[in-house]
């Protein structure tokens, strides 16, 4: 004797089986004479939804749930002859429920993409700021990785002081743990860069297709910390530091570059990274032998 709660469940169904390639009976459909529990959870998912809702479009989600991924079928091989099936565990039924916080963060995705293409105003020659690209190039190559590289090596070299060797010994330290730290989370992550993007950037490491993090924003925060910290400046050329960091992480975006949350989480990386070499700060005492092969170059 078929469960009521079954026959329930099979009625809507069924309505969309003969579209389909597997019956009602198919494991597709959560199982068929078997798969009441799966359907009946789906079910419930379903009745949240639009009543004009494409039946395909919800016996492929059906598919696609945890339930089935799993193998889960609670109700598989129950024939007429067996007892009515154990109802799912609640932990089940709210796999299929969408979660607020993955709602939230599709939302947040949804205006990153919005935002990043609206801003995008130099993504290209023919763009509405098409005519500021030439200027947004040159504040990119002004935070990219090989000026300050080559810039700190050369500071290096000219140095004569202990404590001028040894802030510059360790922005070298910061710059090449950006650059680590960056190309691991963007070969983790590899979020592509925006459509509107043109790629046509000075030097770069083959994970810089990717996008998330921002290593401009990185760096622009992580340089302008430290040159705070450690250089004694008049007020306003420290604004002018922080306006620097900041413009560079919009022109990322008005570049076509990247998204405004590869910036955002650029900007709060290269910050904590700073916290980090501050930590680790290389000096005579806790590093001795860099210092002195410095010394002998
Ligand atoms: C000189 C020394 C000591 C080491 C060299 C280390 C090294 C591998 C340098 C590479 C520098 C480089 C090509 C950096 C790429 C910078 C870049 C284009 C980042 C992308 O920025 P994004 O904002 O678009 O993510």
């Amino acid at each position: 004797m078929p469960s009521p709660r079954r026959n329930v469940d099979a009625r809507p169904l069924s309505a969309s089986a003969s579209s389909s390639s597997g019956g009602p009976g198919s494991p597709a459909h959560g199982g068929g004479g078997g798969g009441g529990g799966g359907r009946f959870e789906f079910q419930s998912l379903l009745s949240s939804r639009a009543p004009g809702l494409d039946p395909t479009c919800t016996r492929l989600r059906a598919s696609e749930s945890p339930v089935h991924r799993r193998g889960s079928f609670p109700l598989a091989g129950a024939g007429p002859s067996q007892a009515p099936p154990a109802p799912l565990p609640e932990e089940d039924r709210m796999d299929l429920n969408p979660s607020f916080l993955g709602i939230a963060l599709r939302s947040l995705l949804a205006i990153d993409l919005w935002l990043s293409k609206k801003l995008g105003v130099c993504a290209g020659e023919s763009s509405s700021w098409g005519s500021m690209r030439p200027l947004m190039k040159l504040l990119e190559i002004s935070g990219h990785g090989i000026p300050w590289l080559l810039g700190t090596l050369y500071c290096l070299s000219r140095s004569d002081s202990w404590a001028g060797r040894e802030v510059l010994m360790n922005l070298l330290f910061a710059l090449l743990l950006d650059l680590l730290l960056v190309a691991l989370i963007k070969g983790l992550v590899r979020r592509r860069r925006p459509a509107h993007n043109q790629m046509d950037m000075f030097v770069t490491l083959s994970v810089d297709k990717y996008s998330f993090p921002s290593g401009h924003a990185t760096r622009a925060a992580l340089v302008s910390r430290f040159i705070l910290n450690h250089l004694v400046l008049a007020i306003p050329l420290r604004v002018l530091v922080v306006l620097w960091a900041f413009i560079l992480g919009l022109s990322r975006v008005m570049l076509g570059r990247h998204n405004v949350t590869d910036v955002a989480f650029g900007f709060f990386l290269g910050y904590t990274q700073y916290s980090i070499v501050d930590y680790c700060w290389l000096s005579p005492h806790n590093a001795p032998v860099l210092f002195l092969l410095w010394n002998q170059q």
